[in-house]
């Protein structure tokens, strides 16, 4: 594994049992995601997008293979070691927002922090700050109903990077949002990842929001189909790169 891994996934599988049916969601998956990239994540519907954030990111098992995060065999993390790592290692950031309805875009962020040894008013600061970077500190107190669809987005980045994981992963972050929000929120995420150096991979089937990704990386059927950098003609950077067969 090289210094600049962050994500390296060997014979990654995941099978579904529903009734007498078994569904082979990811195959045998190989795939590795260098530090400090901002990688976009498409394919079909149905081809494993989501099933493998959430193993990266630790909310569900692998069936087998190995999935190691940042030099860490995520598999064997037991439930609490899971959580903790989960809270100082990843950012997560969702279609719907997720944020808390009845709280502030202030206490939203301030949630994750609850999990580390900061006081109160050291929670607080630094919710501040991550609202800042995300340009939000006038919206500070009001709650996500009174905020717009690219506004929430924006909180919800800010309580993705509060806990300043390394790694985010976002799950079609700008689906529910107009072409200006969203290029609004990929500008964002191109900031996260250009200026602090944080590791993005977004699932995206939107082609436009893909652009600002640095890779790309296209799944068909629990497999690695293609990767592609930012201005490689299709197909050309694959070569050699193309895991599982
Ligand atoms: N908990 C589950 N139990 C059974 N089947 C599941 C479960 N979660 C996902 N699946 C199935 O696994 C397959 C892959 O789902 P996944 O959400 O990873 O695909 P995706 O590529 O993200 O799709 P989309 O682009 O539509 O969001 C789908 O056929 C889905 O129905």
């Amino acid at each position: 594994m090289s210094d600049q891994s962050m994500i390296q996934a060997r014979k990654l599988t995941k099978v579904y049992k529903r009734g007498g049916e078994t569904l082979r969601v990811l195959d045998e998956l190989d795939l590795d995601i260098d530090a400090g990239g901002f990688f976009a994540l498409m394919g079909p519907s149905g081809s494993g997008k989501t099933t493998l954030l959430n193993l990266i990111g630790g909310l569900d098992d692998a069936t087998s293979g190995q999935l190691i995060v940042d030099g860490t065999d995520v598999a064997e993390l037991t439930g609490s070691e899971l959580a903790q790592w989960r809270s100082d290692n990843v950012g997560f950031v969702f279609q719907g927002f997720n944020l808390i309805p009845v709280l502030t875009a202030l206490e939203n962020v301030m949630l994750p922090l609850g999990l580390t040894p900061l006081s109160k008013s050291e929670q607080r600061k630094q919710a501040e700050y991550a609202l800042e970077l995300v340009s939000m500190s006038d919206r500070m107190k009001h709650r996500p109903r009174q905020l717009s669809g690219g506004q929430e987005q924006r909180v919800a980045i800010a309580r993705a990077i509060a806990t300043d994981p390394k790694l985010i992963l976002a799950d079609e972050p700008t689906g529910d949002l107009d072409r200006d929000s969203a290029n609004a929120v990929l500008e964002l995420m191109t900031k996260l990842n250009q200026e602090l150096g944080k590791t993005i991979l977004m699932v995206t089937h939107d082609p436009l929001a893909a652009e600002f990704a640095t890779n790309q990386i296209h799944l068909d059927k629990g497999r690695l189909a293609e990767v592609r950098e930012r201005g490689a003609k299709s197909g050309a950077a694959a070569a050699g790169q193309l895991g599982g067969e």
